[in-house]
């Protein structure tokens, strides 16, 4: 089996609480993540999933060097990058990018698609390839917005289409890994299947990796190939999407999918239909 392309190893975070003692009190300390640990495998999706509070995010930020860690390590492809310097974390930023939750607060409301997207490589001093709007048109094209409008501003955009110009900036650099931190979250339901499959497809053509954080399981079950299930900051239980969902081994998974009647009932149908078979996307 091939190595993992990203591996996270007893990450710890912890932020300090401010008490009411003073300043003679000394901060007390609130861990966030509590030695959570995991790998993705080139071309997976791992989803992390857990209830608001669980800790997916900060695990997410952790993993994409956006935040530092109190402890643990964060790997890419065998190198650890934990403790990487501007000028390495600017090479980090090349193979792991990151679409937020809420494209409107996440893109600049006074810079055009164009700036946005060339952004990232503006940033690194990277040259744009082609030049600044032949680069910008095809990955509009690339996802599915129309490249004339390359000179607009994000609130002339719906609510999917700016979360595709996060996406399109996202993937400006060519990065190897993707994570979505509740990419979908905000979008009405069926916005959220076209922009799922908008990152099936880009996954598929350009051999991404995923870290997906979502607190919707119907959403999860879409895109994940692995579930990881957090609770108050730890990893309690993780496995392939059909396993996790068809044969819950913990209580708080369990709980989790029983909040969502139709999705368990379903996966132990498709779990024993597909017994000795090898797991696929559903259906
Ligand atoms: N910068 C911070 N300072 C202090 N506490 C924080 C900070 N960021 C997160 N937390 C706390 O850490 C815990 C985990 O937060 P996190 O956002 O990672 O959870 P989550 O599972 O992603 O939840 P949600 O889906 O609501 O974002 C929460 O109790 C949160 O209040």
């Amino acid at each position: 089996m091939s190595e993992p392309l990203l591996r996270a190893t007893n990450l710890v975070k912890e932020f300090p609480v401010m008490g009411t003692g003073g300043l003679l009190r000394p901060p007390t300390r609130f861990r966030a993540v509590d030695d959570v640990s995991f790998e993705i495998r080139s071309g997976e999706t791992l989803a992390l999933v857990g209830e608001s509070g669980s800790g997916k995010s900060t695990t997410a930020r952790l993993a994409a060097r956006l935040l530092d860690v109190t402890s643990g390590t964060v790997e890419l492809d065998g190198e650890d990058v934990t403790g990487l310097g501007r000028s390495a974390l600017n090479r980090f930023r090349s193979d792991v990018q990151v679409v937020f939750q809420d494209p409107f607060s996440s893109l600049n409301p006074r810079h055009t698609v164009e700036r946005i997207v060339t952004s990232p490589l503006v940033y690194q001093q990277r040259t744009v390839p082609g030049g600044a709007r032949a680069f910008t048109r095809a990955l509009m094209e690339r996802v599915g917005l129309d490249p004339d409008h390359s000179q607009k501003y994000p609130a002339q955009f719906s609510g999917g289409q700016a979360q595709r110009i996060g996406i399109a900036r996202a993937l400006a650099v060519g990065p190897r890994v993707v994570v979505c931190d509740e990419a979908v979250s905000a979008l009405d339901v069926s916005v959220q299947a076209q922009v799922i499959n908008l990152l099936r497809d880009l996954q598929r053509e350009e051999d991404l990796t995923y870290l997906f954080i979502a607190h919707d399981l119907a959403v999860v079950r879409q895109i994940a190939t692995r579930v990881a299930v957090m609770t108050q900051g730890r990893i309690v239980e993780e496995g392939e999407r059909d396993a996790v969902f068809g044969a819950p081994r913990h209580e708080y998974t369990r709980k989790l999918l029983d909040a969502v009647p139709r999705i368990r009932p379903e996966w132990e149908r498709r779990r024993r239909a597909n017994a000795g078979r090898p797991t696929g996307a559903p259906a």
